[in-house]
């Protein structure tokens, strides 16, 4: 039995009532354990709600995590209180990492990243899928995929909490790409190149935060690119898709069911990009895009007419 170690159920507060933080309630309430869920608009006050919380999860958008930390370093919480976060972003003002807005906030305590392909519709429908858990703490990493591991949710760890956080967060772009690309009809075989050479951009991006290569050719990062790319169920894809079809940006966010991470990841990702002087073509298209400086076509042809170039700089 998966859960054969865990003597006792834990108390599991989850921050963020939106579609994965219900996904994830779910869960782990199947698996016995006590599960709060708590939003803004809850009528208990977060103190309350964070009593004797074994696991505080956060599944809020990034737009609120800063605010939610600081919010919960009022109030008080047991020195063995284990963080994870599975928001998939970067804060606009520091380009940090969601764990490392947390692990800034809790030194002191164990913070792990819960990342992977993990559609919430499918999840909510009790199809198979599976994650990573990733922490510099393996004992917290090996609590938490306990506490969510079943039959049908199947949870790995990994060492590398920023690589599989940055897998989760820098595919958001690659999708909205490749919602373009399938919007356009460009077939088969553009996509395959777009996938391909957009993992090559993320492991860029990736070593620059000092996350591990082969992270990114795990579930957390070709496994979420391959489900986020090819999925309508994904927002981040839906935004590439009616952009295409000669939508605003306005008109698709106002329309969207939930977050895009990926319009603010990518703005994000263009600073960095400025200030470390690494090429990103992929992303800086889809920004152009974004803030309508280009159309669909051109964003295409700027690809496709860049200087040629070996596949790889050994
Ligand atoms: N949905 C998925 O399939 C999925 C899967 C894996 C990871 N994720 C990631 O999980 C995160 C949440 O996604 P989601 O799909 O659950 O989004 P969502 O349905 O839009 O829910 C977002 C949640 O964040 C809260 N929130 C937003 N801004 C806030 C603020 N300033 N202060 C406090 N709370 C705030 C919202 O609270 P209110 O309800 O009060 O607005 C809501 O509970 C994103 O980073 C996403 O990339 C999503
Ligand atoms: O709907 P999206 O584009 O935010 O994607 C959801 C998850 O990140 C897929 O793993």
């Amino acid at each position: 039995m998966i859960n054969s170690k865990i003597e006792n159920s834990k108390s599991v507060v989850i921050l963020g009532a939106g579609a994965w933080g219900t996904a994830l309630a779910k869960l782990a309430r199947v698996n016995g354990h006590q599960v709060r869920l708590w939003s803004r608009q809850d009528s208990q006050t977060l103190a309350t709600v964070l009593q004797d919380a074994d696991i505080v999860l956060s599944a809020i958008s990034m737009k609120g995590v800063t605010d939610v930390a600081s919010l919960v370093k009022s109030c008080s919480l047991s020195p063995q209180t284990i963080f994870v976060t599975a928001t998939k972003g970067l804060d606009p003002q520091t380009t940090r990492t969601p764990s490392q807005i947390w692990q800034a906030e809790f030194p002191d305590h164990a913070v792990v990243v819960l990342s992977g392909p993990n559609l919430s519709k499918e999840i909510e429908q009790e199809l198979p899928a599976a994650t990573v858990v990733a922490s510099k703490n393996t004992a917290a990493a090996e609590m938490v995929q306990l506490v969510f591991s079943s039959s049908r949710f199947r949870v790995y760890t990994n060492p590398d909490p920023v690589g599989v956080e940055l897998g989760g967060t820098l595919k958001n772009v690659m999708a909205i790409a490749a919602g373009v690309c399938d919007g356009l009809h460009l077939g088969t075989n553009a996509k395959a190149a777009l996938v391909t050479r957009g993992l090559t951009e993320m492991v860029r991006i990736g070593n620059i935060f000092g996350a591990k290569t082969e992270t990114f050719y795990g579930l957390s990062g070709l496994g979420d690119l391959l489900a986020t790319c090819n999925s309508p169920l994904s927002r981040n894809y839906q935004v590439g898709y009616q952009l295409a079809s000669g939508k605003t940006l306005t008109e698709i966010l106002a329309a969207l069911p939930g977050t895009a991470e990926g319009v603010n990841t990518c703005r994000v990702l263009m600073q960095i990009s400025q200030q470390q002087n690494i090429p990103i073509p992929i992303t800086e298209q889809v920004y152009r895009l974004l803030e309508a400086e280009v159309t669909p076509q051109e964003a295409l042809d700027e690809l496709m007419l860049r200087d040629i170039k070996p596949e790889y700089n050994l």
